[in-house]
């Protein structure tokens, strides 16, 4: 039917359902620059995984009809290049949403209670440790989501299980959006960022948004999280914010650029704690994403565009 190349490891129920479909499978592990264009050329779609996917690759995969994007995020593809050529992009809308927003409540315990220092602790037979000042307790603070689309809503109701007063700001939020209940919408960015106790970021990186968040404009004292992206947070701010004293922490899933460089001073903060970009990695996520994936690629090719999942439905004709 097609060829779809594959980049990066896909969970094998995906595969196979492109190949019960009747699909080829050009699978190669991280090819270098010049493999990925060579094979982009042959290629009637592409999966898309952490990979970027420039206006260069674009013009040069003279065959492509279907971009699958294995996730949601898609600030690394040139989705104006892809719209002129007609070319839709489909990503795989809530596959990962629990996944990320569980590893944002991780990342957040893990930097309120201190765990990663603990551990170090108890193993170097350091026991006093613990008593190293008084940890930062959930209940009855308040936390901040900054995009309150599918996983900054899953965060949201799994905050408000720690009993935490949750807010948050959207501001292209519906008037009909349906809201785990009991979060309280805020419009103004700054007064809410200095309002809350924890930030945690779940909105898309665009020009719009590249350095929204200021951590310096944050609460004293507050935590933030980013699981979305790296370029949200001024990177020397966020240094700063850490190294006065203005933060308790911060726990980070994605950088920019990734992977952060072994000089980065925020790899040697303490009270920072750290993943590679793998929020969305956990067993059923990372399923959801293949078969949504694939399905996304069926149903194209079986003349049923996956409307839903499309982001660029408006600019090309189907
Ligand atoms: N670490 C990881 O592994 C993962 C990271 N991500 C990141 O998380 C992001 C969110 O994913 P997901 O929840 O599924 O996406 P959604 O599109 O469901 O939610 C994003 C929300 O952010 C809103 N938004 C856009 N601009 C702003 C802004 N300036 N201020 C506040 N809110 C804004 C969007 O509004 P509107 O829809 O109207 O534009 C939308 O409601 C992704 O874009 C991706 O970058 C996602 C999955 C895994
Ligand atoms: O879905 C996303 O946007 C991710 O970052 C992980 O694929």
């Amino acid at each position: 039917m097609s060829r779809v190349l594959i980049t990066m490891p896909v969970a094998a129920a995906g595969l196979r359902r492109l190949e019960d479909a009747g699909h080829e499978l050009d699978l190669v592990e991280r090819p270098a620059p010049a493999e990925f264009r060579a094979r982009l050329a042959r290629a009637d779609a592409v999966i898309l995984r952490f990979q970027a996917l420039s206006r260069q690759d674009i013009e040069a995969a003279g065959k492509l009809r279907f971009v699958a994007r294995h996730g949601v995020g898609y600030d690394a593809v040139d989705v104006a290049a892809l719209t002129e050529r007609g070319i839709p992009l489909a990503i795989t809308p809530g596959a990962n949403a629990i996944g990320v927003a569980e590893h944002a409540l991780a990342l957040l315990l893990a930097v309120a209670r201190r765990v990663i220092g603990h551990d170090a602790g108890v193993r170097a037979g350091q026991w006093q440790a613990a008593l190293r000042g008084p940890m930062f307790e959930l209940a009855g603070k308040t936390a901040l989501i900054v995009g309150a689309g599918r996983i900054g809503r899953a965060t949201a109701q799994r905050l408000r299980a720690f009993d935490m007063r949750v807010l948050a700001y959207d501001p292209f939020l519906p008037a009909d959006a349906a809201l785990p209940q009991g979060i309280e919408i805020r419009t103004d960015l700054a007064a809410a960022l200095a309002e809350a106790d924890v930030v945690s970021l779940h909105l898309p990186l665009t020009d719009a948004t590249r350095g929204l968040i200021d951590p310096l404009a944050l609460k004293r004292g507050a935590i933030v999280v980013n699981t979305a992206r790296g370029g949200l947070l001024d990177p020397t701010r966020l240094l700063a914010a850490l190294e006065s004293g203005h933060l308790t922490g911060a726990g980070l899933d994605v950088f920019d650029p990734e992977p952060p460089g072994a000089a980065d001073a925020l790899l040697r903060r303490p009270e920072v704690v750290l993943s590679p970009h793998a929020a969305s990695l956990t067993d059923a996520s990372i399923e959801r994403m293949a078969t949504e994936c694939a399905t996304n690629i069926i149903d194209f090719f079986e003349g049923r565009p996956p409307r839903d999942s499309i982001v660029n439905l408006a600019g090309i004709a189907l």
